[in-house]
């Protein structure tokens, strides 16, 4: 039997893809959720443990029970409109749960972790594309308790050994490519999936969060990176990790390297979908920066990563494909704002 690893947040959208990626490489996923945002039907590759990442003595029970040769860490809250609203939750489910996860696995004598950062981290950077030395400045509670957990697993690497690779992805997008899983919440707040809903008449109301941003067409730009190109990446790290030896790095960004703007993904929705899509032009959404696209030349040459499924077709192909077929036709009753 293949390496077992540790995947907290597995029941979720990247942990369930990355679940997927690790059992097509002979390892044997064990996903460790609470299942307060996670789905126990899409923990198909390996166990699950119903647990809580801040509970320390949990998280080292299910090290030692399943003798996991590594961690990879996804759970967390990661709306950054709730974590302006609510930042108590995010200091105590993220920086709780890094402060659980990290004792538990001292505990364990498990000394490896792949951690789920964010571009977050960077805020709104002067200068494009985003490498892993601009300044970490986050704008938001969000991103400040992901870069403290990058900080505290530096304190933790200096002090006790851990040895780690932080992951800053950039938008998480698409659905996997053979049709198994796809991006699905109870609430959903990211622009495609969104998008995809209202198209299928499950979601009225819909609309552009801001048009006055200093970009060519007004709308904001973001970096959309596959979820199996995610997911691979994380094999890269793992496998760096339990190889052992000299890291060269620690900290990546892992992003397309190409922009693309609320409104160029809505046009290409409309084009692959075959549907018109005319959403309205509403106020920025707090906390938004313009334009975030990332430098991914350390991953490349680190990491051996390369995005093989990024391009912005193959993103909105995938994630249509799974919405359409998991949230069934479309549905009357949404009105005018989909009409163009
Ligand atoms: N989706 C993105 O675009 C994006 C971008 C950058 C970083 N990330 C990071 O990637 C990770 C996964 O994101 P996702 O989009 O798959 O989120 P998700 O909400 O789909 O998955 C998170 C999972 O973690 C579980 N969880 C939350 N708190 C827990 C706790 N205390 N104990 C145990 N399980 C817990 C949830 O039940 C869920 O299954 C997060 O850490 C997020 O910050 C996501
Ligand atoms: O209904 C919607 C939803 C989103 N947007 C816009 O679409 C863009 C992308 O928004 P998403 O919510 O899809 O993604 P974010 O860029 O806000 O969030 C991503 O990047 C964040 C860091 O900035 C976090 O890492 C987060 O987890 C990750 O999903 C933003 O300009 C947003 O304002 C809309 O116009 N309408």
């Amino acid at each position: 039997m293949g390496k077992r690893i540790l995947v907290t947040g597995g029941a979720g959208y990247i942990g369930s893809h990355t679940c997927k990626a690790l059992a097509a490489e002979g390892f044997v996923p064990v996903t460790f959720d609470n299942l307060t945002l996670g789905d126990a039907a899409r923990v198909r590759w390996g166990p699950l443990v119903e647990g809580d990442v801040r509970d320390a003595a949990a998280v080292a029970q299910a090290i030692a029970d399943h003798d996991a040769a590594a961690v990879i860490h996804f759970a967390a809250d990661a709306y950054v409109g709730e974590s302006v609203a609510d930042p108590a939750r995010y200091y105590d489910n993220n920086v709780g749960g890094m402060i659980g996860l990290l004792a538990g696995m001292r505990r364990a004598g498990c000394t490896r972790i792949v951690f789920s950062s964010t571009c977050a981290v960077y805020g709104s950077p002067a200068t494009l594309p985003i490498d892993e030395d601009t300044p970490a400045e986050p704008v938001n509670p969000y991103g400040r308790t992901k870069l403290i957990c990058e900080q505290m697993l530096a304190d933790h690497a200096a002090a006790y050994g851990i040895d780690y690779v932080a992951l800053r992805y950039f938008n998480a997008s698409g659905a996997d490519l053979d049709g198994e899983l796809g991006e699905d919440r109870d609430y959903e707040p990211h622009l495609i999936p969104r998008a995809m809903l209202h198209l299928l008449g499950r979601l009225p109301d819909f609309a552009v969060f801001g048009s006055d941003f200093p970009t060519p067409d007004g709308t904001a730009i973001r970096d959309y990176i596959h979820v199996a190109d995610l997911a691979a990446a994380h094999l890269l790290a793992l496998r760096r990790l339990l190889d052992g030896g000299e890291a060269a790095a620690r900290v990546f960004n892992l992003g397309s390297g190409n922009g693309h703007s609320v409104a160029a993904v809505l046009a290409e929705i409309a084009a692959v979908s075959g549907r018109p899509l005319a959403a309205p032009r509403g106020g920025r959404r707090p906390g938004d920066p313009p334009q975030l696209v990332a430098d991914v030349a350390l991953a490349r040459d680190a990491l051996g990563f390369t995005a093989r499924h990024s391009a912005l077709r193959d993103i909105i192909a995938s994630a249509w494909r799974w919405h359409a077929q998991t949230h069934g036709t479309p549905q009357t009753g949404h009105g005018d704002a989909c009409a163009s």
